[in-house]
């Protein structure tokens, strides 16, 4: 299926606030792209809109050449007619049908002949792997394979485009991350383009090729997920992406000493001009030998959390707090003094934009 293009979309409700503004989006054939933002952003109002569940107030959807959307034209393609399959959060499977018959639902509504509704039920029940439930009824099954079967009973009609709105809401931690996995295998296996939802950072960078963040009903960024997390295009995307969050440190006129501190250090540099705030992921952070060109300043620790694989450690850093995360054993305990160090900062602008350039400590990423 060629490129989904959303050009100019809006959509108020009821005359109200705006639940998406002027957004413009090309979802790539075969892309797995993930609609990100906090609660309210206008990801489901979004996906809805693709879908054709709701009609957007302003502007056009296109699937290559074929208008799906026009307010312009007063050209609107209901549902049923875009080739599209969807899974919500709170997917229904009928009660009364096994598995199986779930499954091959969508099939008998196509007319498709019974041998091959078989056969197509159960190939994607393997491919979800729930083939061993087939018989049974959903009460009969946990949240997690009720989920998949849903997954299963949309991709038995073998779609081009999957739009799944926060389909594994509903999972343990466990299973999420074995159903986070089994998407991007069957993305990979059906060459579908699937359009996903959630507001979950971890999430989006596990899956995705390609994450558009959206906060306010607006576009921040499209990138591809290493990309997003090492250039952020402004605050917004910097904060919401990546876990402990970015440290912002405010470089206004009444300035802490940190900001005064890592100020001096990027103004030391020729070309560089005074940033309006400095964010400081708490992983580039580091508790190690400060290499000469980095910014560095001596640190109280106050706590160390260890968490199996990682150690939080929570800083004086002259009159502020930071975050720091290491991969490696810290042996430094409360009450020590250390130096911290780092040579990865994004300096952002008074409109929150991240500067393109910054030489010589731009991120690498
Ligand atoms: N049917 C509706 N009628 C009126 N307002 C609505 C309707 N659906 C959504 N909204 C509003 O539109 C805005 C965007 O909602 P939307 O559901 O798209 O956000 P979201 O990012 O998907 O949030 P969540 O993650 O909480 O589902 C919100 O302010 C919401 O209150």
């Amino acid at each position: 299926m060629p490129t989904i293009s959303l050009s100019g979309i809006a959509k108020s409700y009821g005359g109200g606030d705006h639940a998406v503004k002027n957004l413009d989006l090309l979802v790539p054939d075969g892309a797995f792209m993930c609609l990100l933002g906090p609660s309210g952003c206008g990801k489901t109002t979004t996906l809805r809109m693709i879908a054709g569940l709701e009609q957007p107030t302003a502007g056009t959807i296109a699937v290559g050449d074929r208008v799906l959307d026009s307010v312009e034209q007063g050209l609107y393609v209901p549902p049923e007619k875009r080739g599209m399959g969807l899974v919500f959060q709170n997917y229904a499977l009928w009660p009364h049908l096994s598995v199986r018959e779930n499954v091959e639902f969508g099939l008998r509504m196509r007319k498709v002949p019974a041998d091959r509704r078989r056969a197509r039920a159960e190939a994607a029940l393997e491919m979800v792997h729930v083939a061993d439930a087939m018989d049974r009824y959903p009460s009969q099954l946990s949240g997690g394979q009720q989920q998949r079967v849903a997954l299963a009973r949309m991709l038995a009609v073998d779609p081009a485009v999957l739009l799944l709105d926060e389909p594994l809401s509903n999972l343990d931690a466990r299973l999420r991350l074995e159903m986070r996995a089994e998407l991007k295998r069957i993305h990979e296996e059906s060459g579908a383009t699937i359009i996903f939802v959630t507001h979950d950072q971890l999430e989006a960078l596990t899956m995705a090729t390609h994450v558009a963040v959206m906060n306010k009903g607006e576009l921040q960024q499209l990138a591809a997920p290493m990309d997003m997390y090492g250039r952020p295009a402004n605050r917004f995307v910097a904060e919401f992406v990546g876990s402990p969050p970015m440290a912002i440190v405010e470089v206004g006129p009444a300035r802490t000493e940190l900001a005064g501190s890592l100020l001096r250090h990027v103004t030391s540099r020729p070309g560089n001009h005074a940033p309006a705030a400095i964010g400081i992921r708490p992983e580039a952070l580091r508790l190690d030998e400060p290499p000469v060109s980095a910014w560095s300043e001596t640190a109280q620790v106050e706590a160390v959390l260890p968490a199996g694989s990682s150690w939080t450690v929570r800083l004086r850093v002259l009159d502020t707090e930071l975050y720091a995360v290491s991969y490696t054993p810290v042996e430094a305990r409360p009450g020590d003094t250390v130096t911290c160090w780092t040579d990865q900062m994004h300096l952002f602008d008074g409109e929150g934009t991240r500067l393109a350039a910054w030489n010589a400590v731009e991120v690498s990423a």
